[in-house]
Order: C-alpha cells, then sequence, then structure tokens
C-alpha cells in the first residue's frame, strides 16, 4: 500500500505511521500515513518561518489563483473525495459528498477574498498628517484539527490563512488524515511555494504538543475538545501567541406548543442524530413546552424507527457508524449514566450489528431529563439525545440558556413574538429558527460565546481578525 507522507518544506517525507481504518468496516485499511517526529515538526517550523517574507509580499492574483485551482479541483472529485470521507469518518456518502462540495466553496470563497483585501485611509486629528489603516499577515499559523467535519474544517482554517498570507504548519487529526493529504497534495500541485504550506501527520500527544511548545508559531487554531483547547490556551498565553478555539457544545432545540409538528421533529432529528451526532453544532438538549411534549415524543420516536443505521456507504443509510471504539465507549457510558440518573429509554440505547463489521449504534432518546443531568450537561458527540419538558417559552428559554456552552441554539415556533425574543436573548454565537441546529453556510461567520469557543469568529469575511495584524501608519504630508 502507498504511504501518504508528510509534506515538509515541499518534500513529501517520512515512513508509515498509522493506518486509517474504516469505522463501517473495521476490516478496511483506507491507507497508510507517515507520523511525523519532533524534529519533523521543528523541519516544518522552520520551513514555514523560512518561506513566510516571500508568502506574506506575493501578489493576489497568485494566492487567488492557487486558492481557485485547489477549490476546483476538490469539486471536481467530490465524488472521490466524499467516499474518502466517507470511508475514514463514517459520515454517509450524501453528507461527505456535501462535505466536500463545501470544502471547495470555502476555497472558491478566499480566492475571491484575496482580491478583496483593502484598507482604510482617514484624515488625522492633527494637521498635514495622513492615517493608514491595513491588515498583515500573522506569520507561522498553526493549525490542529478534529475527526469529525475531516475536509471542511481544514479547509474554512487553511483558505484564510493563506488568502491573507501565512505559511501554515497543520496537524490533522490522526484517525482521519486521508481528507486532510488531499488538500494538502491539491495545494502543492496548485504551485504553492516550497515551506507554504507543511503537513504534519501524527498524534497530538506528540506532533500537535511539539507545536504547542514552538515560540515561533504566531498564531494557533485549533477545533476539539475542552481539554486540548485548554493547553492551546495555555501554550499560547506562555509563548505570547494569537490563539483560536471552537470547543465543545451542548446546545439546545427549544420547541414551543405553537410549533410546527413535521418542522420541530425534522429539525430535531437532524440535529441530534445526522452525521451520527458528531456535530459540535449537534442538539443533545430537546427542551420541549406542556403542550406539544407527548406528541412531540411520538412523533419524534416514530421518525427514529424509519432511520437506517448501517455502513455509509450504504445507498439508504440515514447514521453512519461512531468514528471508533474509543468515541463509541463514550457514548454507551453516557447512556448508561442517563439510565441510572433516572431519564426514561424512550428509543435505542443499543449496539446493531450489520453486514460489514462496524461501530454501529441506535439513535438513543431520553425523555423526562432533566438539565441537571449529566446527560444534559456534558457533551456526548454521539447519536444520544434527551427531552427536557417545560412549562413555558419562559423556561425553555432559561433551561437553553443554563448551560457551560454557547455555540448553536435552535427554536421551533410559529410565534414571530417568540422567535424574535429568542434570537435576541439566546446565549449562543448561532441561533437557528425552525432549523436544525447543526449545519452552517460557508461564507458567514462561525463560532460562539461561553465555553464553546475562544477568539475571533471563523469563515466569512470576518476570518480575516485572526489570520491577520492591523498595523496603523501615519505620514507627515
Ligand atoms: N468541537 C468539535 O468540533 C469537536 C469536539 N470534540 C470533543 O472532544 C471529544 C474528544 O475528541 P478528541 O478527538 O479526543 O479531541 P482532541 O481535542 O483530543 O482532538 C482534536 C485535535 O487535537 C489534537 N491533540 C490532542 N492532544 C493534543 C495535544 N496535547 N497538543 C496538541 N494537539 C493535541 C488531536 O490529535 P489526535 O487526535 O490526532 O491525536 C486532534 O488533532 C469528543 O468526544 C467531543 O466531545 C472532538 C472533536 C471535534
Ligand atoms: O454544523 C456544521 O455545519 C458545522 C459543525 C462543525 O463545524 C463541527 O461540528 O465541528
Amino acid at each position: 500500500m502507498t504511504i501518504h507522507q508528510n509534506l515538509i518544506a515541499g518534500e513529501w517525507t517520512g515512513t508509515a505511521g498509522t493506518e486509517n481504518i474504516n469505522p463501517s468496516d473495521t476490516n478496511e485499511v483506507v491507507g497508510l500515513y507517515a507520523s511525523a517526529t519532533t524534529q519533523d515538526v521543528a523541519d516544518a517550523i522552520a520551513a514555514a518561518k523560512a518561506a513566510f517574507p516571500a508568502w506574506s509580499r506575493s501578489g493576489i492574483l497568485e494566492r487567488h489563483t492557487i486558492l481557485k485551482k485547489t477549490g476546483e479541483e476538490i469539486l471536481a472529485r467530490k465524488e472521490e473525495l466524499g467516499a474518502l470521507l466517507a470511508r475514514e469518518e463514517g459520515k454517509t456518502l450524501p453528507e461527505a459528498i456535501g462535505e466536500t462540495i463545501r470544502a471547495a466553496q470555502i476555497f472558491e470563497f478566499f480566492s475571491g477574498e484575496a482580491l478583496r483585501l483593502a484598507g482604510e485611509i482617514l484624515p488625522s486629528v492633527r494637521p498635514n498628517i495622513g492615517v493608514e489603516i491595513t491588515r498583515e499577515p500573522l506569520g507561522v499559523i498553526g493549525i490542529i484539527t478534529p475527526w469529525n467535519f475531516p475536509i471542511a474544517i481544514p479547509a474554512w482554517k487553511i483558505a484564510p490563512a493563506l488568502c491573507y498570507g501565512n505559511t501554515i504548519v497543520f496537524k490533522p487529526a490522526d484517525l482521519v488524515p486521508g481528507c486532510s493529504w488531499a488538500i494538502v497534495d491539491i495545494l502543492h500541485r496548485a504551485g504553492l511555494p516550497k515551506g507554504v504550506m507543511n503537513l504534519v501527520m501524527g498524534k497530538g500527544s506528540v506532533v500537535g504538543q511539539a507545536m504547542l511548545d514552538s515560540p515561533v508559531l504566531s498564531g494557533i487554531t485549533f477545533t476539539g475538545s475542552v481539554g486540548t483547547g485548554k493547553r492551546v490556551a495555555l501554550s499560547s498565553v506562555e509563548h505570547g501567541r494569537k490563539y483560536q478555539l471552537e470547543m465543545g457544545g451542548k446546545n439546545p432545540m427549544v420547541v414551543l406548543d405553537d410549533a410546527d409538528l413535521t418542522v420541530a421533529v425534522e429539525a430535531a432529528a437532524n440535529s441530534a442524530f445526522f452525521s451520527t451526532g458528531q456535530r459540535c453544532t449537534a442538539s443533545s438538549r430537546l427542551i420541549v413546552t406542556e403542550g406539544i411534549h407527548d406528541k412531540f415524543v411520538a412523533a419524534l420516536t416514530e421518525k427514529l424507527k424509519t432511520l437506517n443505521v448501517d455502513n455509509a456507504l450504504k445507498s439508504g443509510t440515514h447514521i453512519g457508524p461512531v468514528v471508533d471504539a474509543k468515541q463509541l465507549k463514550t457514548d454507551t457510558d453516557y447512556i448508561e449514566i442517563g439510565r441510572q440518573e433516572g431519564a426514561r429509554l424512550a428509543f435505542g440505547g443499543e449496539l446493531v450489528s450489520r453486514e460489514t463489521p462496524g461501530f454501529y449504534l441506535q439513535p438513543t432518546l431520553f425523555t423526562e431529563a432533566t438539565n441537571q443531568m449529566r446527560i444534559s450537561r456534558e457533551e456526548i458527540f454521539g447519536p444520544v439525545a434527551s427531552v427536557i419538558r417545560v412549562k413555558d417559552y419562559d423556561e425553555a428559554l432559561a433551561v437553553a440558556n443554563d448551560t457551560p456552552f454557547g455555540l448553536s441554539s435552535g427554536i421551533a415556533t410559529t410565534s414571530l413574538k417568540h422567535a424574535t425574543h429568542f434570537k435576541r436573548n439566546a446565549e449562543a454565537g448561532m441561533v437557528m429558527v425552525n432549523l436544525p441546529t447543526a449545519g452552517v453556510d460557508f461564507h458567514v461567520p462561525f463560532g460562539g460565546r461561553k465555553g464553546s469557543s475562544f477568539g475571533p469568529r471563523e469563515q466569512g469575511k470576518y476570518a480575516a481578525e485572526f489570520f491577520t495584524t492591523v498595523k496603523t501608519a501615519y505620514t507627515l504630508a
């Protein structure tokens, strides 16, 4: 089997370290991927530092062209890359192709942003002085990504970093290196100068930690768990660098008495169970008012009976496998915790076996949960959700906001008054009305509040806040 190597200073290098295993069929090795050493990380950082002066001054047409070519190739190969994504991560093929298209659109968007770089010219408060405000690239950016969006999250960190003139050291999740390797290969062939983009695959405890320990990186952008996010923060404070964190969520989906039942059930099923619940924007707290509660639970339970859990590549599969044995254990541990806490298991909770050996878990719904239970407070990151019964809108909003997290928040209602009030008062970075809490656009800001996120927003033109630094220049006329 070919070994997919690391890219350091424009050279492919390294020997095999990681077997990329298909969670829908654990007998299948999707590919072999190199593992970087701490010396490789040091070499990658040095290469990115050496490449920075020239790349930071490169023409915007060069950046535009490389990003555009990359987006075009990803789009042209959407079926193949989507299948790779489905094989390595386990989301269904349509979801995986959708994510691949989204990655292409992100490169396309930032190829346009490269042509729209702008500053401001202002008069000084003093006579005969002009003031120019410009944005400059930060320097060498460390990118550390999780396993749950193997192509979209790398794309939405890499594309703006390059667009604004930074160089990169990129460590994808060791569980799913395939799509990341493919993006880096495409960028390399699209003509990026040596050292601008460096790929160091391998374990977080070795490769990621070596990045955190480096005083050379000017910024680290990270998506993953709260625990690792804290490490990124502490090391960044120590080294005086900028950092951006996207971490967990415990996103609420409020369903009011006046909701359209079909809309509410579709939104809740999608939020909680699609992509196997492995989205930081997934909803695992369904907060439902008294008058609609029983109808909603009955209709959602009926809906869950129609969802097929199976091999991600099989047509007709609605929910693919859990990503690996470790995450499956987390999910089943939480199901046991929910039972012991006294929530009622209304659907699912069991492992299922299919034609191919994989980590298959039924979508699992608890009812009669309270917002104080651990299943309502801690991120599970699997196809497990609970229904919390509340009296009215005011209680629903209070429960929705009673969480350490604040990424996404949803409401199903036909009341303009409640929808408007919720949009203003939900303590979250993103609010969804009559829509799933997950599934976002690629051209607008993404991010949260409280324990979910730290630093400037990702995506859209707001990405410039993290990937650039502002300079104010005064000139005597
Ligand atoms: N917000 C989100 O989108 C995500 C949230 N999560 C949450 O986190 C839980 C655990 O998932 P997990 O994959 O373990 O999350 P991690 O935070 O461990 O992984 C995210 C990334 O950080 C890397 N990493 C791990 N340790 C270090 C370190 N010491 N220094 C630098 N980088 C490091 C990982 O490497 P590697 O894994 O390759 O070793 C991976 O690339 C999930 O169950 C879920 O609750 C997880 C993924 C995404
Ligand atoms: O919901 C989405 O579209 C994006 C979710 C996401 O980025 C995540 O789970 O990390």
